[in-house]
């Protein structure tokens, strides 16, 4: 398998056509090592298909998907260097969150001494400190989805996607919860540094995003600079989205 030699993309997807019965995608992507891109646009328009193709979920019919610099179009999700989260189920019910975060080490929990600190330390840093011995049935949403963000920190994976994992949990905890990841991509620990998220709030967008992809009818018709895409400036499409008077509409 080809390495990564510093150059090539975090992500890359090179002409990845895919089709839901009648709806056809057609995706070429190229996502910076430590970059945060905002997947935005109408309802049905393959945003989470794009990400599905990414995590392996689905097989692309032609291209090729390559992960920071390695062809990964045929592996399985599982083998795939990334961690995902979705709006809900990150979770494996039946384990507690202890467990459901040391997966993130070893998928078959073997788990040494340095493990577990290690475990312990990934919950505190989510602010869960004691939280170990309950169910995901015994916490809040946003608590669960901490949890799912205390594994990803400590997959160590360089690309993490976001199906909008927070977007029940209310404007408020929503905010907290992308400040908290992006605090936590900051420190340097294993938290993914290439972001690639679907959001509905272009306000989450703006926040955090350094490029904006815009899609429609399973194509990404206009990509640039989050300001540039948010001001409604780049293209008339994406006013419009956006409910924008722009000078193009
Ligand atoms: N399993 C499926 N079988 C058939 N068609 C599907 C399937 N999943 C999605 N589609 C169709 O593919 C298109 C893209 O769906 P997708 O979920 O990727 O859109 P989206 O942009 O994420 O939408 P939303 O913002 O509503 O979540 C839609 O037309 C949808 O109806």
């Amino acid at each position: 398998m080809p390495r990564n030699d510093g150059c090539e993309p975090a992500l890359l997807l090179d002409g990845v056509r895919f089709a839901h019965g009648e709806t056809r995608m057609d995706f070429d992507l190229r996502v910076s090592a430590g970059e945060w891109l905002a997947l935005i646009g109408p309802s049905g328009a393959g945003k989470s298909t794009l990400l599905d193709l990414v995590a392996g979920f689905l097989r692309p019919a032609s291209g090729q998907v390559r992960i920071a610099g390695s062809d990964v179009t045929e592996l399985a999700p599982a083998e795939r260097p990334l961690s995902m989260l979705f709006q809900e189920n990150n979770l494996f019910p039946g384990l507690d969150a202890f467990r459901n975060v040391a997966l993130g080490i070893s998928p078959r929990l073997w788990i040494s001494k340095a493990d577990r600190r290690a475990v312990e330390a990934a919950l505190a840093s989510v602010g869960l400190e004691g939280y170990g011995k309950r169910l995901p049935s015994e916490m809040s949403g946003g608590e669960r989805q901490r949890v799912a963000l205390a594994r990803a920190f400590l997959r160590e994976q360089p690309l993490i996607l976001l199906d909008e994992p927070f977007a029940a949990l209310g404007p408020a905890l929503r905010a907290d919860m992308l400040k908290l990841l992006a605090e936590l991509r900051r420190r340097g620990g294993g938290m993914p540094k290439t972001v690639v998220m679907v959001t509905h709030h272009p306000e989450d967008a703006a926040t955090h995003a350094d490029r904006v992809a815009y899609l429609e009818q399973g194509e990404i018709v206009a990509i640039g600079p989050a300001r540039q895409m948010l001001s409604g400036g780049a293209d008339a499409r994406v006013s419009r989205y956006l409910g924008l008077p722009g000078e193009n509409v």
